[in-house]
């Protein structure tokens, strides 16, 4: 099996000692406040704004159906009914956002429209283009940079339900903005611990095959959104990453990783089997050996083993990983987008059709897992505090 090496780099490998951030907890006080109220005064809103633009006027439609009629529930339009097509997408991104999620970010989303159409006479500094409507990221963009950064430093960047989604959203959004690249990162000491573990706690009435199928759907078109993402993508690895969050890394294009991260798929002391892709990049990128150490046996790599074996293209000190990353990334962002684009293209096209149905082959095996006793111990251990990894 060929390997596809990354660039390798390693820097300082130096051991630092692990040095925690203050933590910022990103709770949103008004989430859970967001009466019918709110929604109806939103609603009327939204119809005083001047054109937000088609992208946000999507964003708009889908968290109105999602709050008012929940998870999409219609059929796809066909392929030349273009606008209610782009419109169903929209909607049937959000999966199963809970309704009061869906009001609350409609509502959030109309005020953030129309406090900048309040000054929409001063032309913001583009710093400041912090984009509203997510509660589990913060999007931003300057520089053609989209950053996405997973914000819940509190549970080391656990993805929920909600986040799988949000990221969706934003790398929907960000394909189609007018950036030149799109950086994924986490806020606080973790890149992320890989999968909120309680997302396997909320079983609906119809049962625990409901609660996998649903969860098969949503990391299915997670991971989908990986494979097709048009524009050059770039993890900034700030922290230690697990699970999911390192097994979508091979779909990057860059990895960058600070010198305190770790990468680690601990599936068999989950119950549970690869995902992302992983089954088939990892082996591809470091060789079969390596990949079998991490996927089979959840072998814990350093940044500098990973960046030797080709997962990480480059490990920076992490005292300065993020001034020597987002120096590196404002320079790569003035490249002729057309021409990175067209590039990353040619590179992933040839395999596009290969990975939608090893994604869909891991998914099918990753369902029949969640539902064994391997992995409903595992997590309850981890849940009830007898595990950790
Ligand atoms: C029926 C099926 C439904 C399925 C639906 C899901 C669909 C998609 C599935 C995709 C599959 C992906 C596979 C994976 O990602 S596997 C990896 C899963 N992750 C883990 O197992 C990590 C678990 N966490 C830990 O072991 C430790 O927390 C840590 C990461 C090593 C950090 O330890 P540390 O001591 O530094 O910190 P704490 O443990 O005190 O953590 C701080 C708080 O954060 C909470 N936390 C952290 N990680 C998770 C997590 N993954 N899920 C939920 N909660 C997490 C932790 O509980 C602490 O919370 P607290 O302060 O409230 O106690």
């Amino acid at each position: 099996m060929a390997h596809t090496k990354r660039t390798l780099c390693v820097r300082n490998q130096k051991r630092r000692s692990l040095q925690v951030p203050a933590l910022q907890l990103h709770v949103s006080k008004t989430a859970m406040r967001a009466s019918q109220k709110d929604f109806e005064s939103a609603l009327s809103q939204v119809k005083l704004l001047k054109d937000p633009g088609n992208e946000v006027k999507l964003k708009l439609y889908a968290l109105y159906k999602q709050a008012t009629e929940g998870p999409c529930n219609t059929p796809k339009p066909g392929v030349f009914d273009l606008i209610n097509k782009a419109k169903w997408d929209a909607w049937n991104a959000l999966g199963s956002l809970p309704k009061e999620t869906a009001r609350q970010n409609y509502v959030d989303l109309v005020s953030g429209l129309s406090s900048s159409s309040d000054s929409s006479s001063q032309v913001k500094p583009e710093a400041d283009r912090k984009q509203p409507g997510y509660e589990t990221l913060v999007v931003t963009y300057e520089d053609s940079i989209t950053k996405i950064m997973m914000n819940r430093p509190a549970k080391k960047n656990a993805v929920t339900t909600q986040m799988y989604n949000e990221i969706m959203l934003a790398l929907k959004a960000a394909s189609k903005d007018d950036s030149a690249i799109t950086v994924l990162t986490g806020n606080g000491d973790y890149y992320s611990s890989g999968n909120d573990l309680t997302n396997f706690t909320d079983i609906p009435p119809e049962g625990i095959e409901e609660k996998a199928k649903s969860g098969a759907i949503l990391l299915r078109d997670f991971v989908d959104c990986f494979i097709d993402f048009p524009k050059p993508l770039i993890a900034a690895v700030n922290g230690p990453a697990v699970g999911i969050s390192v097994t979508i890394l091979g779909l990057f294009d860059t990895v960058y990783a600070s010198s305190r991260a770790t990468f680690h798929t601990p599936f068999s002391h989950l119950g549970q089997s690869p995902e992302g892709c992983s089954s088939y990049t990892f082996p591809k990128i470091m060789g079969p050996a390596k990949a079998a150490e991490m996927l089979i046996f959840g072998k814990k790599i350093t940044a500098a083993e990973a960046c030797a074996q080709g997962l990480v293209t480059e490990v920076f000190p992490d005292s300065t990983f993020q001034k020597e990353v987002w120096t590196r990334l404002k320079a790569y962002s003035k490249l002729p987008p057309n021409a990175m684009r067209i590039s990353k293209q040619v590179i992933r096209n040839r395999e596009k059709e290969k990975l939608h149905a090893i994604n869909a082959e891991e998914i099918r095996v990753l369902q029949e897992r969640w539902l064994s006793d391997e992995c409903t111990n595992a997590v309850m251990n981890f849940l009830t505090r007898k595990a950790k990894l």
